[in-house]
C-alpha cells in the first residue's frame, strides 16, 4: 500500500493523513534553542554502560541503516540524566542529507548539522517488551548525537565498510562486536525534553537526550552513507537514500532543559 516514506507523495508532510498524532502536542524533533532552555542542576550525568555490548545485525530498513542489539538483559544500558530508571539499548541508526546539505532532525537556533545519530533505549524495567514500551508515555529514551564533516571517524569506519552489504531495502548483515562507546563525543553535556519517534507511528513516548557537542566524521565517510539505496533490490526504480529526517515540529509549550550552563 501507500507507505511512508521521505518523497515528495509519502513525506513528513503527509505522515498525519496516516498518522494523526504527527500534529500531537509532543512531536519530535524540534528546534532546540539554547537561550530558552532550563539549566536544571538536578539533572544527573548521563551513565552508559556500553561495555558487554551485544550489536547483532546491521540492517537497511528502507529508512535508515540501522544496527541492532541484543536487548535481553541489562548488559547495554542508559540511566540518569532525566531518566527515573535504567533503559536498555535495542538500536542505533542515522538520519542524513544530501552532498552538502544538512540531514539532521533536531536543529539548533536553526542550525542543521549533515547527519544525526540516534540510540534508541527502552524501559524494560517497567515493560514487558520493547512494543509495550514503545507506546508508553515513559518508554523510550533516545539519545541523539549530531554529525558534524571535520576528521575521518575511526570508529565509524567499521559501520561505513559495512554499508556495501546492505545497500537496499530489507538486506541485513551479521555486525557483532561493535561497542557504540566509541560514537560518543568528549563531552555528555545534553539538552532534554519529553518528545516522540520522528517516522511513523510518532508515538509521544521518547524522553530524548541531545548532546550539546558532535561527534566528527569525514566527507568521505559522510558519502558513503549515501551509496544506500531506499529500495529493494528488485524494484527498478533506484532511489539513493538522503533526505530521510523529519523537519522540526511545534514546540507546544514544553520546556527544554539543559544539564549545562
Ligand atoms: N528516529 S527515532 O529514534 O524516533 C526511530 C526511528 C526509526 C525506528 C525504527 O522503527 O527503526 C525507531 S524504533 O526502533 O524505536 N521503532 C519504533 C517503531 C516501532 C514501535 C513499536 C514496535 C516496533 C517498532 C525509532
Ligand atoms: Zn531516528
Amino acid at each position: 500500500g501507500h507507505h511512508w516514506g521521505y518523497g515528495e507523495a509519502n513525506g513528513p508532510a503527509e505522515w498525519h493523513k496516516g498518522y494523526p498524532i504527527a500534529q500531537g502536542s509532543r512531536q519530535s524533533p524540534i528546534d532546540i534553542v539554547p537561550g530558552s532552555a532550563v539549566y536544571d542542576a538536578s539533572l544527573s550525568p548521563i551513565s552508559l554502560f556500553y561495555n558487554n555490548c551485544t550489536s547483532v545485525n546491521i540492517t537497511n530498513n528502507g529508512h535508515s541503516v540501522v544496527v541492532e542489539f541484543v536487548d535481553i538483559d541489562d548488559r547495554s544500558v542508559i540511566q540518569g540524566g532525566p531518566l527515573d530508571n535504567m533503559y536498555r539499548l535495542k538500536q542505533f541508526h542515522f538520519h542524513w542529507g544530501g552532498k552538502g546539505c544538512g540531514g539532521s532532525e533536531h536543529t539548533v537556533s536553526g542550525k542543521i548539522y549533515p547527519s544525526e545519530l540516534h540510540l534508541v533505549h527502552w524501559n524494560a524495567v517497567k515493560y514487558k517488551s520493547f512494543g509495550e514500551a514503545a507506546a508508553a508515555s515513559d518508554g523510550l529514551a533516545v539519545l541523539g548525537i549530531f554529525l558534524e564533516i571535520g576528521i575521518e571517524h575511526k570508529g565509524l569506519h567499521q559501520i561505513t565498510d559495512a554499508m556495501y552489504m546492505v545497500k537496499f531495502k530489507g538486506t541485513v548483515a551479521d555486525f557483532k562486536g561493535f561497542n557504540p562507546k566509541c560514537l560518543l563525543p568528549l563531552s555528555l553535556d545534553f539538552w532534554t525534553y519529553p518528545g516522540s519517534l520522528t517516522t511513523p507511528p510518532l508515538f509521544e513516548s521518547v524522553t530524548w537526550i541531545v548532546l550539546k557537542d558532535p561527534m566528527f566524521l569525514s566527507e568521505k565517510q559522510m558519502g558513503k552513507f549515501r551509496t544506500l539505496n531506499f529500495n529493494g533490490e528488485e524494484e527498478e526504480s533506484r532511489r539513493r537514500m538522503e533526505n530521510n529526517f523529519r523537519p522540526p515540529q511545534p514546540l507546544k509549550g514544553r520546556t527544554v532543559r539543559a544539564s549545562f550552563r
